[in-house]
């Protein structure tokens, strides 16, 4: 094997020296990677890399994470073997992990050679192709580039798809989406091998992610058990530019409408069909019956061909228990998204209905490369994303450029003969890797309002601490108390107990005795119980005053909200950010340091109290300083308050949908009326049920939904217009090893205008019935009833 690149983070060498070819050997070999044998079988021998690795069972399988930047090992067969190789790249950015598929048998035979090297630490490098455009070989560098040798286990365990779950819990929107030209193993790492459904073995190692994921899901769940969950599950397929329901097909296969919500400010599939899940064999039925429903065709390079893209989503909604009383119900989701491969209708030889697919499969394939040049281009920030001239971007662009989190898995063929591809491929997911998402956790907007007020309460009850220690009132007024009920206590004193028996045979004065002691008790106790009375009437006016601020601060956060809330990414309805969420520091944005209520005079002290001096300032402040200094503190807090909401507002990114209006944002599956759930789910064999996310009327005008003509970027049928058109290659990226490629500007591609939003009223449109049960479902799901605004398409 030849390895042309110093493989160490900081990549500075020359790719002929040889010199640092030596230097790449001896790191490897420092790394305590598997020697140089196994170096081999990382890289060019097709006999080697083909092998069918065996693993020895679980207590033998060893996965070590190593440090951040480095391999990740698996012992096979008493061999430690490097299966990937990762290195850190930024929290916030997509994640992008490349696997390489094995040599097939039909490959192996026609004697196909290795076009990709592994050089550690996150890299891969790829040969050019010298019939092509790409002559020269790239070396490229990911957060994890996973080896032929990697199994579908490896590939759960670290791509990363596992914290993404975690994720889509905690209510984040995921996606998980596999890209590569065809036959490079997409369906294989999401579902496994051809036929996995037809012979359903529930232990076969070849198991997909989409499989693995779920038992993954359903393992967490049932370690949260102070949460409920709700599942529900729905799987789509894009055909020729057709959405269709593959948990729904019919006999007519009617294509689905991609609607604009304004509550969510994002695209949705209007009438898809969602399932209630309640147990694994709910979900795995889901993904059974999408992958039987799924277009899949045949053609030169891949008899199994994906013939449609697909999006297999899960939401999760879940209602936590915060304290006695409140409730708080998080909407997250994950997407599994298959992408079909980009072809060259050449070498695949494409005819007639396959050709009319890969024509369809490579425009929206390359609507997603424009997607993913703006998004990546930081000089290009807040312009022009064209994710409206294909279904596929319209339902991706949350997962690109908003509130989620995404791995983008791209699969990548070792041979020579697809080495134009493969370079094609790894320099896609290098744009991808640049795009920055801002997760936010979608949470139901009162609940959030109960959770940031009741941090606003802690705060204020810190703040009054605060003051009246700053004010000397609490050891004062507590001294008072307690020496006074001290005094009193020590005049109480407790008559003997009598045996009331013994009552008749008492003496006259040692009965009077008796009877003074007790009217002396109840004299004590009558004025301790007026002292608590008092104490207690001072309560409730300080309960009174901190509702009354909850009450102002709430219409504070709601003026807010309508004003913060107009960004496309940051959701119209409030959300929090898991940072904020989290947030219980009294410093941090959001917390009140200083409070004083500003609408109400000083507490007025009742005569009761002055007169026995209980809430006399230690320090005799004057009347007329404390107010003052109180003002003080309200313009402090006034200010905090400010500055607290005026950052929360901030880190908005502008998008091409932003019209600027600030509706109240709820994720599609809250819109969901879900219509006789428990009907579907006694009928259905394997589906616990069926839920119908938004009936309308199928006739509606749909300006969005209508098959989009996607612009004309000089589209000639050809993937390598595709991909090594847009992805020309123009410079490098320092401390990032790839060389980076310059898709086409935006400005080059006239892209279709925003529509102008045609009104529609869906509650007008929707049977009442329907909108009962809408609101029904709102309530089951969040504890209490949401104003719900209905869908407007644009
Ligand atoms: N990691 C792997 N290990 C073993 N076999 C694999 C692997 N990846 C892919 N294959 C095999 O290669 C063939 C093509 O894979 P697959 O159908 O998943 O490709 P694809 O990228 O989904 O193609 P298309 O875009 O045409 O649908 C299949 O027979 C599959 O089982």
């Amino acid at each position: 094997m030849v390895l042309l690149k110093n493989p160490s983070p900081s990549r500075g060498g020359s790719l002929q020296n040889d010199a640092n070819k030596d230097n790449k050997r001896k790191s490897r070999a420092s790394r305590g990677n598997s020697p140089a044998d196994t170096t081999t079988s990382r890289g060019n021998s097709p006999g080697k890399n083909n092998s069918v690795v065996r693993v020895i069972g679980k207590n033998n399988l060893l996965q070590s994470r190593g440090s951040e930047t480095g391999s990740i090992e698996r012992l096979v067969d008493g061999d430690k073997r490097v299966i990937a190789t990762k290195h850190l790249l930024p929290e916030n950015n997509i994640n992008v992990v490349i696997r390489v598929r094995p040599l097939s048998s039909k490959e192996i035979k026609a004697g196909e050679d290795m076009a990709v090297q592994f050089p550690g630490d996150g890299q891969i490098y790829c040969e050019g192709s010298p019939t092509s455009g790409d002559k020269k070989g790239k070396l490229f560098s990911y957060n994890v580039v996973f080896e032929p040798t990697a199994t579908q286990e490896d590939i759960l365990q670290f791509s990363g798809v596992k914290k993404l779950i975690e994720m889509a819990v905690e209510g984040f929107s995921c996606t998980a989406f596999c890209y590569g030209q065809t036959g490079s193993g997409k369906t294989h790492t999401l579902t496994g091998p051809p036929g996995m459904f037809e012979r359903l073995n529930p232990y076969s190692e070849q198991h997909g992610l989409v499989f693995r994921s779920f038992v993954y899901l359903f393992k967490l769940l049932q370690e949260k058990q102070e949460c409920n969950f709700v599942l529900r599950a729905s799987f789509l397929e894009i055909y020729n530019e057709k959405v269709m329901d593959l948990l729904n097909p019919g006999t007519s296969r009617k294509p689905l409408m991609v609607r604009w919500s304004k509550k969510t400010r994002g695209f949705f599939v209007e009438n898809l069909f969602t399932v209630e899940c309640e147990e694994l064999d709910d979900l795995l039925a889901v993904l059974e019956e999408g992958m039987r429903n799924r277009a899949v065709g045949s053609h030169n390079m891949n008899d199994h061909s994906s013939r449609s893209h697909t999006i297999l989503t899960v939401s999760i909604t879940s209602e936590q228990q915060m304290d006695n009383s409140v409730f708080i119900s998080r909407q997250g989701k994950i997407n599994f998204v298959d992408l079909a491969g980009s072809e060259m209708t050449k070498k695949t030889q494409s005819e007639g209905k396959t050709l009319e697919e890969a024509n369809n499969i490579n425009k929206s394939l390359m609507v997603l490369g424009y997607c993913i040049s703006s998004l990546s281009d930081g000089k290009r920030k807040g312009g022009h994303i064209p994710y409206r001239d294909s279904k596929l971007t319209k339902l991706l662009a949350d997962s690109l450029a908003g509130n989620g989190v995404t791995l983008m898995i791209a699969c990548v063929s070792p041979v020579r003969s697809n080495a134009s591809e493969s370079l094609n491929t790894l320099r896609y997911a290098a744009r991808v890797k640049k795009i920055r998402t801002k997760p936010i956790v979608v949470m139901d907007p009162r609940e959030a309002l109960i959770l940031s007020l009741k941090r606003e309460v802690g705060a204020l009850q810190t703040e009054n601490e605060h003051l009246r220690a700053a004010l000397h009132l609490n050891d004062d007024v507590s001294n008072v108390v307690r020496s006074e009920s001290k005094a009193e206590r020590k005049m109480i004193v407790t008559p003997p107990v009598v045996d009331l028996d013994k009552l008749s045979e008492m003496e006259r004065p040692e009965l009077s005795q008796l009877i003074h002691a007790y009217i002396t008790e109840n004299e004590a106790l009558r004025r301790e119980n007026a002292e608590l009375y008092a104490t207690r009437e001072q309560v409730i006016r300080d309960q009174e005053l901190v509702c009354r601020e909850n009450e102002r601060l709430l219409k504070k956060l709601e003026d807010v909200n309508s004003v913060c809330c107009r960004s496309p990414i940051i959701p119209a309805r409030p959300t929090y950010s898991a940072e904020m969420m989290n947030d219980t520091n009294d410093d941090a944005p959001g917390a009140t340091n200083v409070w004083t209520n500003p609408n109400i005079e000083p507490t007025p002290l009742s005569s009761d109290m002055i007169r026995h001096g209980l809430y006399r300032s230690a320090s005799n402040m004057p009347e007329k300083i404390q107010k003052e200094l109180d003002k003080r503190r309200i313009v402090g807090s006034y200010t905090n308050i400010a500055e607290a909401y005026k950052d929360k507002s901030h880190h908005r990114r502008h998008n091409s949908w932003d019209n600027g209006n600030g509706m109240t944002r709820m994720s599609p599956d809250q819109a969901v009326s879900p219509i006789d759930v428990n009907q579907y789910k006694k009928t259905s064999t394997r589906r616990t049920s069926t839920v119908h996310e938004e009936r309308r009327p199928s006739e509606t005008n749909d300006l969005l939904g209508e098959p989009v003509q996607p612009t004309d970027h000089s589209f000639n049928e050809s993937p390598d217009s595709i991909l090594s058109g847009p992805l020309e290659m123009v410079n490098s990226t320092p401390g990032t090893a790839e060389s980076e490629a310059e898709f086409p500007l935006a400005s080059s591609h006239t892209s279709s205008p925003f529509g102008t939003p045609e009104p529609e009223d869906h509650a007008a449109r929707t049977p009442r019935k329907y909108r009962e049960k809408e609101d029904e479902t709102t309530q089951r799901a969040f504890g209490s009833p949401i104003p719900v605004d209905e869908d407007k398409p644009l």
